[in-house]
């Protein structure tokens, strides 16, 4: 299985990136196709991003030779969120079901497989030392957070399934965003997370529509046009919002030094 590898990046490289080189560094465009399980790997706190969309089929998360363990998970731990119709999440052969933006916590060591004829399934892995229980998280049972303001074309609700607050981890944040009608923007005030990488994975965005991604250094952004269904990588020292032409949600997760999720650096619009 070929894994698209993502090295990691300063913040001075983005100035003077071109609009491809810019893509090429932190979108990441095919994760899914029927029947396969699709994998990126960035060296930013060696996060995995992966789709695996059933179609019918049995998929078993591999193994990855850039991980270099046996099994996917021996050192690692997943978050997934379903973005397609209901399917399965099988661990160590129990099956756990899946609708609509559903999330599911895998912890270290156990071996995963996905099946659903609609299902589509977004996948985030990154290392974990310790061993924490499996956990379902239903959109429907969750409490959003319901932050921004339609004055300001910012309403949305955040579903937080695994934050620090919640059901443990070792690194590993994620959860769904959801813009509210007639809101464009997330995660605006934006803000930095000096200890950790994020990757945002747009969802629900009509097949003609885009979200204005912002990425860079605070005074020194560059934006990137991101379609249904692509991955926006985060560094360090980059924030992370955008502006949707269309209606959308997506899915954030962060890996690093902590699980806080309040452990973030505001940045004022005005420094933008
Ligand atoms: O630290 C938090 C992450 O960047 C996201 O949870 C933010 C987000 O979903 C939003 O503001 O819309």
């Amino acid at each position: 299985m070929t894994v698209d590898l993502r090295y990691a990046t300063g913040p001075e490289t983005v100035e003077t990136a071109t609009t491809a080189q810019l893509r090429s560094r932190y979108l990441i465009e095919n994760l899914f196709a029927p029947a396969e399980v699709r994998a990126a790997y960035t060296h930013e706190d060696r996060m995995v991003v992966a789709g695996a969309v059933p179609a019918g089929t049995t998929l078993a998360l591999p193994p990855l030779d850039i991980v270099g363990t046996p099994g996917h998970l021996d050192r690692r731990e997943l978050g997934v969120v379903n973005i397609g119709e209901p399917g399965e999440v099988l661990v160590d052969g129990t099956p756990h079901k899946l609708g609509a933006l559903d999330g599911l916590y895998v912890g270290r060591g156990s071996d995963v497989a996905f099946t659903g004829d609609g299902a589509c399934f977004y996948l985030v892995s990154a290392p974990a030392d310790a061993t924490h229980p499996v956990a379902r998280f239903s959109r429907d049972t969750t409490e959003p957070v319901h932050i921004g303001d339609p004055a300001t074309a910012s309403a949305r609700a955040l579903y937080r399934y695994v934050w620090g607050g919640g059901h443990p981890s070792c690194r590993l944040q994620f959860g769904v965003t959801v813009v509210s009608d007639g809101s464009v923007w997330n995660t605006m005030p934006a803000h930095l997370h000096r200890r950790r990488t994020e990757v945002y994975l747009y969802t629900g965005l009509p097949h003609d529509a885009r979200v204005l991604h912002i990425l860079g250094r605070p005074g020194a952004t560059r934006h990137l046009f991101v379609a249904d269904r692509q991955a926006v990588i985060a560094p360090s020292w980059s924030v992370h919002a955008g502006a949707g032409t269309a209606p959308y949600a997506f899915v954030w997760a962060m890996a690093g030094e902590n699980t806080d999720y309040g452990d973030l650096d505001p940045v004022a619009v005005a420094d933008l």
